[in-house]
């Protein structure tokens, strides 16, 4: 790369796992092709993050900003893993409040940076950014099918988005001009619903969406048109503005090379003991908790289907003995299963695990970096969609034939360990399943090719380098 075109990019990911991450290897992969970052977040959840390795610590600067104050709101509180979903708005309050120290941070940077890529959470950002003169990225962590069922910029704008009854969730949209069936379920819905009681933030979801996408020089998109083209085009008609593809960022296993190598020594040896794509890993992520009921089934059916499993449990950190996820397991689970089950409970390096031969298939919530991550190895998916975009991934993984999804109850969401086992059966042994699995082995060429990958990051630089060329060109304050 000429020197002359390496540019300087400020990040700001929303306060969560599964958005910081993206940001970080977004960061990575940018600092690989000598450009600077500034990875602003706050000291919590820098501290989380995986550590840099050597040769691109010269290139990404950490900025820690502190989370201001609210009510109800503890100091550890600082990320959506830290908390349950009816206080992720209050998470938004503190966010927001960001905003000053962020416009002081970039208002004393020299030079200035070239652009900063902000979440769909900081609608407010925009506007800052273009009063100092710095380009601006919507970098978006969803699909572009979950993009596409949200709507233009104007339509979320517009009072909320537009749709009025929890109904007005369940269909597919009317400008969506193809066969589809990418739509929420009603308890889906229900229970997004939880975490945007009373809209605290004063700024709904939809609004901080069409804001961020509306007021943003060019949005990146996670994903690739090959996998979802009728979705990226609709994307683009709805959006009128640049919209360029990133790719999937795919992570090789040994990139996450320092996180978590101590747990890894016994998961890899506990692994290595199996057959080849025997085993089911079984994750939700970051910030879905099952309820009760959902554990229990969800036991059982690991139980009954017999395969060899890998479950990670998140025990969040607001839940107290009694009510913890593992004393909410059947009596005498993790005993009975133990042969060929392991339950573990805490923080694992789900890309190497997703990496291991033995793991055949994947129990997903079906976010979006756990999907990516799992078709980047070709493991087919078990989709258990619980709330966010997740609903709207499912549909999509089940649309492409990568996956079947468990069943549940459409007003309450309820699933049985019977339906648990026939999905994982179907998935993962019988000839019905047989052609999901080999769609899924298929996607490694598409989510988990490193060169097909790049190409699309050369394109996303060449596009910030030719925008952020024009901006400087039409606006000498832009100069400064
Ligand atoms: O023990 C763990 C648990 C998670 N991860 C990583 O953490 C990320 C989790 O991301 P994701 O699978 O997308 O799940 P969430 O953290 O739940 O993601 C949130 O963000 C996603 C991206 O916007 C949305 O698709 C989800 O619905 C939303 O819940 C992935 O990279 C995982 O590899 C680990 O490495 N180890």
């Amino acid at each position: 790369m000429e020197s002359e075109k390496a540019l300087h990019v400020v990040m700001f990911p929303w306060l969560a796992m599964g958005h910081l991450r993206p940001f970080l290897h977004m960061s990575k992969i940018l600092a690989q092709k000598g450009h600077k970052i500034s990875f602003v977040s706050t000291p919590r959840n820098i501290q989380r993050l995986p550590k840099l390795p050597v040769e691109l610590a010269p290139f990404i600067n950490f900025v820690a900003l502190a989370l201001p104050e609210v009510d109800n709101l503890s100091p550890h509180e600082e990320s959506s893993m830290d908390i349950p979903i009816s206080k992720y708005q209050l998470l938004k309050i503190a966010f927001d409040l960001l905003k000053s120290d962020l416009a002081t941070f970039l208002e004393n940077l020299r030079p200035k940076p070239d652009w900063i890529f902000y979440d769909y959470v900081s609608h407010w950002l925009p506007s800052l950014a273009a009063d100092l003169g710095i380009s601006t990225s919507y970098l978006c962590l969803f699909s572009a099918a979950c993009m596409a069922f949200l709507g233009a910029p104007s339509f979320l704008m517009s009072g909320g988005d537009g749709r009025l009854t929890i109904e007005d969730y369940t269909v597919v949209p009317k400008w969506v001009p193809f066969p589809s069936c990418v739509a929420y379920h009603f308890h889906e819905v229900m229970r997004n619903m939880a975490g945007e009681s009373g809209m605290e933030s004063g700024t709904p979801d939809p609004v901080r969406f069409g804001a961020s996408v509306g007021g943003c020089d060019l949005v990146l998109l996670r994903t690739s048109i090959e996998f979802e083209p009728e979705y990226f085009n609709l994307v683009c008609e709805l959006y009128q503005k640049p919209v360029v593809p990133i790719g999937f960022l795919p992570q090789s296993s040994t990139s996450e090379n320092n996180d978590c190598d101590e747990k890894w020594g016994f998961i890899k040896e506990w692994l290595d003991m199996q057959r080849v794509n025997s085993v089911v890993y079984v994750a939700l992520g970051s910030e879905v908790v099952l309820t009760h009921e959902e554990l229990v089934e969800l036991a059982h059916g690991l139980e009954l289907c017999g395969l060899p499993f890998f479950w990670v449990i998140r025990e969040p950190a607001w839940s107290t003995h009694d009510k913890s996820q593992l004393s909410l397991l059947p009596k005498g689970f993790v005993e009975r299963v133990r042969s060929r089950g392991i339950v573990h409970v805490g923080w694992v390096p789900q890309v190497k695990i997703l990496s291991h031969l033995a793991v055949g298939g994947f129990l997903t919530h079906c976010g979006w970096n756990s999907v990516i991550e799992a078709l980047g190895f070709g493991r087919v998916l078990i989709l258990l969609p619980v709330m966010n975009d997740q609903g709207l991934n499912s549909r999509l993984l089940k649309e492409k034939k990568v996956g079947v999804e468990i069943p549940r109850n459409e007003k309450n969401g309820a699933f049985t360990r019977d339906s648990v086992v026939d999905a994982l059966r179907i998935a993962m042994e019988s000839q019905e399943g047989e052609s999901l699995r080999a769609r899924a082995r298929e996607m490694r060429g598409v989510f988990g090719d490193g060169i097909r990958n790049d190409r699309y990051i050369d394109t996303v630089v060449t596009q910030l380098v030719n925008i952020r060329a024009s901006h400087l060109k039409s606006d000498k304050k832009f100069l400064m």
